[in-house]
């Protein structure tokens, strides 16, 4: 028996865009791509550009430029359509352009009877996920925002960095907004299957706490640092997203910091927000409501506080 066609369509095809599409085709986790842009011709080129390199690909991915009417039968929709930071300015201060631009994208996509998943990563991705799953109206499960995918990434790269190992043993999470008032969970932090407290008991060094501190801040910061030396962060994104794509078509049940909705969560409700949740072909099947003590308790408190007011401004 044939195994499904695993479809996704791209909307934004600028930098975040074509890395995620690079990134996607080159891993062959998609069978088809569909590739849309307000600039037509520059999603065109760009699937020329790609489909010019399938002969060396892993697996073949078809990967076509479309309008928002070929999203109908697509399994994922992923947006990174919008305008990104300058130097300087913060995500949240990209809401107001970038809500009309999504409220806008998610009005042409389900008029196309698309009943698939959303994935989204423009920014701020909180309040913008929220904005998808209340203009789409479908079920919150399928409707994710990749959250802090990226800086728990930067965090488990910036860690092993730091204690000489592998990232992929670095089992670390920042979570709360994708942004500003982001945090991370030391307390349920481990290193291979110890717990950080215990690794840092043993190795005993002094300068271990200010250093984590620094790689705390440098986490938060990434995004700033990155735009000051090179004008906008595309590649980490977009690997996130491949990422979180594959778990969804391989129906993976794998935990990932993605932006969820809450629903009595940490004591929170009606907001998207990041925390450790369990995604596979149906999308989120589980938020996981981690212990956390009371400083991170006060600073997700914060975090929602944030996304809450940023909501109240769109709605
Ligand atoms: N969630 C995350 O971790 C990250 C999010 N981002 C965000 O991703 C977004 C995109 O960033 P870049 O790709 O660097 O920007 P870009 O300017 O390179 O690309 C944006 C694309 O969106 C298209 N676009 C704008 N309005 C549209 C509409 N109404 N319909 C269809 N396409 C439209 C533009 O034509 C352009 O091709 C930004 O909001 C940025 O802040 C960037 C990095 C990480
Ligand atoms: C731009 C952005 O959100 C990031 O690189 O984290």
């Amino acid at each position: 028996m044939k195994n499904k066609i695993n479809r996704v369509a791209l909307i934004g095809t600028g930098a975040v865009g074509c890395s995620y599409a690079y990134s996607m085709i080159n891993q062959g986790v998609a069978e088809e791509m569909i590739l849309i842009d307000i600039n037509e011709k520059r999603a065109e080129g760009e699937a020329m550009d790609m489909q010019h390199g399938m002969a060396f690909a892993t697996s073949p991915t078809r990967v076509t430029s479309g309008s928002y009417e070929d999203c109908g039968n697509v399994d994922v929709v992923v947006i990174t359509a919008g305008v990104p930071q300058k130097p300087g300015e913060t995500r949240l201060e990209l809401i107001d352009k970038n809500a009309k631009v999504m409220k806008g994208i998610v009005s042409e996509i389900m008029k196309s009877g698309f009943n698939g998943i959303f994935l989204v990563a423009t920014n701020p991705v909180d309040i913008l996920t929220y904005v998808v799953w209340k203009e789409s109206g479908l079920p919150k499960e399928r409707v994710i925002g990749s959250g802090t995918t990226l800086d728990t990434a930067r965090f488990r790269y910036m860690l092993g960095e730091y204690f000489g190992l592998d990232p992929r043993n670095i089992h670390a999470a920042i979570i709360g907004e994708h942004g500003d008032s982001e945090f991370p969970v030391w307390s349920q932090a481990s290193i291979g299957i110890e717990r950080l407290c215990k690794v840092l008991e043993r190795r005993n060094n002094p300068e271990d706490k200010e250093q984590l501190d620094k790689i705390f801040e440098n986490v938060r910061d990434a995004a700033y640092h990155i735009i000051d030396r090179k004008g906008a962060t595309y590649y980490g994104i977009g690997m996130c997203l491949t990422r979180i794509t594959k778990a969804i078509f391989h129906d993976e049940n794998s935990i990932l910091t993605v932006s969820c909705l809450m629903e009595g969560h940490y004591g929170e409700s009606d907001l998207y927000i990041s925390t450790p949740a369990i995604v596979n072909r149906g999308g989120v099947r589980e938020v996981i409501e981690i212990e956390l003590d009371s400083k991170e308790r006060d600073a997700l408190e914060n975090s929602a506080k944030v996304m809450r007011d940023m909501i109240s401004k769109v709605y």
